[in-house]
């Protein structure tokens, strides 16, 4: 099976990205899935009198495009995750087509860490969630 990149391939620079459009099924998914039935993203009546003025995605559903570029591409296949931090810039509305972008910002080979900037922009390029990660890449 294929694995993905581990310490010594991987080069300070390299970047991946996934992009997926979010759809109001995914959000009634993701609410299933978690049991996040916050009301700004399940209904509508009461999302329409905040801020946003109708229903949002979940941040972490938006933060989740993140994994999946690093667990597929970058590191890739038999990444782990060991932290990320996270800053909602921007919401996520139904609809909108989310861009996750890694990047390798750091890396120590003797502990086996990759530090890595995680950022998930939309269809007009504005960056909605900016943060790190950091990850212990595939071994040989
Ligand atoms: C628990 C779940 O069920 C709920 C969810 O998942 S909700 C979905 C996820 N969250 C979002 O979609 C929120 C997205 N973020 C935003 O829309 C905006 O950040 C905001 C509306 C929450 C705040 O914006 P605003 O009030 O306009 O803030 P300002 O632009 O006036 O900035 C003031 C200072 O705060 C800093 N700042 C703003 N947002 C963030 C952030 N997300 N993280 C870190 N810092 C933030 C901003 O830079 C300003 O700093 P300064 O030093 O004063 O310049």
């Amino acid at each position: 099976m294929e694995r993905g990149s581990t310490i010594k391939e991987l080069e300070v620079g390299q970047q991946a990205s996934f992009s997926k459009t979010i759809t109001e099924a995914d959000v009634v998914n993701y609410a299933g899935t978690t049991g996040d039935f916050n009301p700004a993203h399940v209904n509508e009546e009461f999302a329409k009198d905040t801020m946003f003025k109708g229903r949002i995605a979940h941040g972490m559903l938006g933060a989740g495009l993140i994994s999946a570029v690093l667990g597929t591409k970058l590191p890739g296949p038999g990444a782990i995750y060991i932290s990320q931090d996270l800053s909602f810039r921007a919401p996520v509305n139904f609809g909108d087509t989310v861009t996750a972008t890694v990047e390798v910002v750091d890396k120590n080979e003797e502990k086996n860490r990759v530090v890595m900037k995680t950022v998930c922009t939309n269809q007009d390029d504005k960056e909605i969630i900016v943060g790190e990660a950091v990850l212990m890449p595939p071994k040989e």
